[in-house]
Formats: C-alpha cells, structure tokens, sequence
C-alpha cells in the first residue's frame, strides 16, 4: 500500500541529556520527530525531556497504564513539554483511555493538542509471549481488538508493528496514525524485537510513522543512518 508518506521517528534512547541533544542535531534532517521515553524521562527528568526535544516535534512515550483518574491526572503534568503525540497502553481499558481522551482536551489548547496513541501489543511480544500473559489467539487479533478498543474510546493513532498495519486498516479505516517501532533495516540485528520489518517493509504496508532507535543510536554514523533509513522511505 503506497500513497501515504511516511516518515521518520528518532527514539533518543539515553540516561545523557548532551548525548540525547547530539543525536537530535545528527539526525534533524532526516526525521519528523524524536521520542523520547522511559529511559530518558526517568534518568533525565521532565526540563530535560524539553531540552532534548528541542525544535523537533515531540513523541512523548511514557506508555501510561493506570487507573482513569491517575492517568489523567498525568497527562495534565505534562502540558509544558507540548508533546505532538503521547502514548498510553490500550490495555488500561476503555475508561481509562476516555479519560486520556479528556485529559488531553482539556490540558492543550485545541491548536497544540497532541495525537493521544495507544500502544497495542508491544512489538518485543510474539505469539508465545502474549499466550503467556494469558490472551488466547493470535497477536494479529488482539493488536485489532486493542486497537478497535482504543479508537472507539478515543484514541486518535496506534502503535502497532508493520505486521498488524494492513488488518488495521481493514478494522479500522485511513483515519488513524499509525506509528510503528519494531524497524530494522536489512543486515542489522533485531536485538529483543521479534516483530519486525525494514523501513521500505513498513512504509509499503502504510506506516504513517516509523519509530527507530538502536539502528541509528548504535551506528557507528548515526547521521550516515538515519540518512540511510530516510532514503529508503523516500525511494
Ligand atoms: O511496541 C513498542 C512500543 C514502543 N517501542 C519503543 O520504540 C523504540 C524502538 O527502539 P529500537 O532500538 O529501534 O528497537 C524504543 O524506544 C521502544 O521503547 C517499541 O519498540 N515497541
């Protein structure tokens, strides 16, 4: 599936705000954003996550899980990082995920409010690691039943791996983002994910995002890869 762009994530994957920063300006012009997550966040702090992101838009990617009032109450924390987009887990549930929906309304203004993203099944999960958690199934169905959950209680996108984008989009229609980690380009090692495509995979699957981090964060030139990824997307 062509006819959508799509474009590059940064996951800045460190404990060092300067090395997080170096990483950003190696690699702005070939990515629409960077994210930052729970490594960063915990080891750097909120100014710092800021700091970091710079000019780049924001993929926020704290994967919130808790109970309604407890995430909501956190999204309203977080109204000075202006993120673009915030991840919550789909499996919290529907209140849960309702009140994200209101939380996130009511903490932006409606011309800075970040895309609310639910994170399906993490794409380091395969078949039998999900069985284990006690899904029956395959990982396919439950990324749509989640996924379904998550858009009709009002989330705007989905993180999901490039395998689940074509039933997604059967489920669910164009309307939304879908942002995918789980990327290798060709020859490099999967490490622990087990759901995995290349970026051209993922961008002819219709990825709107592709979420990357060890691949380029690990190259010996991460400009020279992140150059290399932003290519073959736009190839
Ligand atoms: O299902 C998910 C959700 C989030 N991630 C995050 O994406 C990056 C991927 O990094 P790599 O080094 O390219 O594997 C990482 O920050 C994860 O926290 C994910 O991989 N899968």
């Amino acid at each position: 599936m062509r006819g959508r762009s799509t474009r590059l994530i940064v996951a800045l994957d460190t404990k060092d705000t300067a090395q997080a920063v170096r990483w950003r300006h190696e690699t702005a012009g070939h990515a629409g954003a960077v994210k930052l997550g729970l490594e960063f966040t915990y080891a750097c702090g909120l100014d710092a996550v800021r700091e970091a992101a710079g000019d780049s838009p924001l993929f926020l990617d704290l994967k919130l899980h808790d109970i309604p009032n407890t995430v909501a109450s956190a999204i309203g924390s977080l109204a000075a990082l202006r993120p673009a987009m915030l991840t919550i887990h789909a499996s919290g549930g529907r209140a849960m995920i309702a009140a994200a929906r209101v939380a996130v309304n009511e903490t932006f203004p409606e011309n800075a409010r970040p895309l609310l993203l639910a994170v399906t099944v993490l794409t380091s999960m395969d078949a039998g690691a999900l069985h284990e958690t006690g899904v029956e199934g395959s990982v396919e169905a439950q990324v749509v039943r989640l996924g379904r959950l998550a858009i009709e209680s009002g989330a705007d996108g989905l993180v999901c791996s490039s395998h689940e984008i074509a039933p997604l989009r059967q489920a669910l229609g164009d309307k939304p983002v879908l942002v995918v980690p789980g990327i290798r380009p060709a020859g490099s090692a999967p490490g622990d994910q087990k759901r995995v495509m290349t970026p051209a995979q993922a961008r002819d699957a219709g990825a709107d995002w592709i979420v990357v981090g060890r691949p380029i964060t690990r190259a010996s030139d991460p400009a020279a890869a992140a150059a290399a990824i932003a290519a073959e997307l736009s190839a």
